[in-house]
């Protein structure tokens, strides 16, 4: 029996919904991470500083008893945004980081960024006050593939972005692509990015072959295995640059599975236990503590938790349970499709 102590992790991009769902997940981030970026993208969407203080206070109000967790706040960008409200809440310290989503790329997008020109002044004051930006790197031109569609953004938003703000602290969230972790790796340290536990175990086979499977779809869509394999190297790496950001994003049954079934993947209650797993394979369990636990706090210029997880190889495979309830419906858990022999404990 293998076992491994490592730093409590960090979620460095994740979805705690709002209500019954929020008060049915939660649980399951806060057993095992200290700390969490929550994404701003409910309905209406996070946008100012006194949203994210009664979403972060609706979190904490949905924290079971005796879970220590702390809910770093993001603020939805819109072309709208006040420069001044987001510096103020960064000072502050309510608000961590600042959300790019353009517009219509993703589950409740619409009111995110049409013309990139209209925020930068706001993405100028940010990079002012080191305040990070977290990108969904996706275009959303109907004629651009959609298995090109992370590659293309790179090329023709976030590069000269880049270029134009260099100061700016940027994430690129999830990324899918070889293109992605080459791009991440030419730059310096202003820039990171968060891979998920899905991306490092399923292709894009896992949705299409052999029949559809709505609950392996989530955006980015899940790519070919050359790309998955160059998550792999850059998650087992230990570069600095690459963080846990687990993505996982609840949607009841019935918005998954039916005729236009909604992108994300439920991921919180096995998302530890998989990952170790993946590092096993690899031959990285040494640096799975880096991935999870050590480079986002570096990026993010956070200490690390001081509280430690203990996982531990059973001869066994460990049970996650299939679905979770709600209150609004259930939801279904992913399912990496293979047995997990990793269980997780705070010793
Ligand atoms: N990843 C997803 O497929 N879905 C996320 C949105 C996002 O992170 O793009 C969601 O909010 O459901
Ligand atoms: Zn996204
Ligand atoms: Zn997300």
């Amino acid at each position: 029996m293998k076992k491994l102590t490592i730093r409590r992790p960090d979620d460095w991009h994740l979805h705690l919904r709002d209500g019954a769902v929020l008060k049915a997940v939660l649980p399951y981030t806060a057993a095992h991470f200290g700390r969490a970026i929550v994404m701003p993208n409910l309905v209406p969407p996070v946008v100012t500083c006194a949203d994210a203080e009664a979403y972060r206070r609706r979190i904490m109000a949905a924290l079971p008893e005796g879970l220590d967790f702390t809910p770093l706040m993001t603020l939805y960008l819109t072309e709208e945004t006040d420069a001044a409200d987001v510096e103020a809440g960064f000072r502050d310290g309510l608000v961590t980081a600042v959300k790019l989503y353009p517009a219509g790329a993703t589950t409740n997008s619409q009111s995110g960024v049409r013309d990139i020109a209209r925020v930068y002044p706001v993405l100028e004051r940010m990079a002012e006050i080191g305040m990070p930006l977290c990108v969904h790197g996706e275009v959303t031109d109907p004629r651009i593939d959609i298995f090109d569609r992370e590659a293309v953004f790179i090329e023709t938003v976030l590069d000269p972005l880049r270029r134009r703000i260099p100061g700016l602290r940027v994430v690129m969230e999830h990324v899918t692509t070889r293109e992605g972790v080459d791009y991440v790796r030419a730059q310096d340290g202003t820039m990171g990015a968060t891979i998920t536990t899905h991306h490092l175990m399923i292709n894009r086979n896992a949705i299409l072959a052999g029949g559809i499977r709505p609950h392996y779809y989530c955006l980015p869509v899940a790519k070919r295995e050359e790309h998955r394999l160059a998550l792999r190297r850059a998650a087992t790496s230990g570069d600095a640059r690459f963080f846990l950001g687990t993505d996982s994003a609840p949607h009841v049954d019935p918005l998954k599975e039916c005729a236009c079934g909604c992108a994300g993947i439920f991921s919180a209650p096995n998302t530890l236990s998989c990952l170790a797993h993946v590092f096993e394979e690899e031959g990285a369990l040494d640096r799975l503590e880096a991935f999870t636990s050590l480079n986002g706090p570096g990026f993010y210029r956070l200490p690390p938790n001081e509280q430690h997880v203990t996982l531990e190889r059973r001869d066994a495979p460990v049970a996650f349970p299939a679905k979770v309830e709600t209150g609004e419906g259930t939801v279904t858990v992913f399912d990496p499709m293979t047995p997990i022999f990793w269980s997780v404990s705070m010793p």
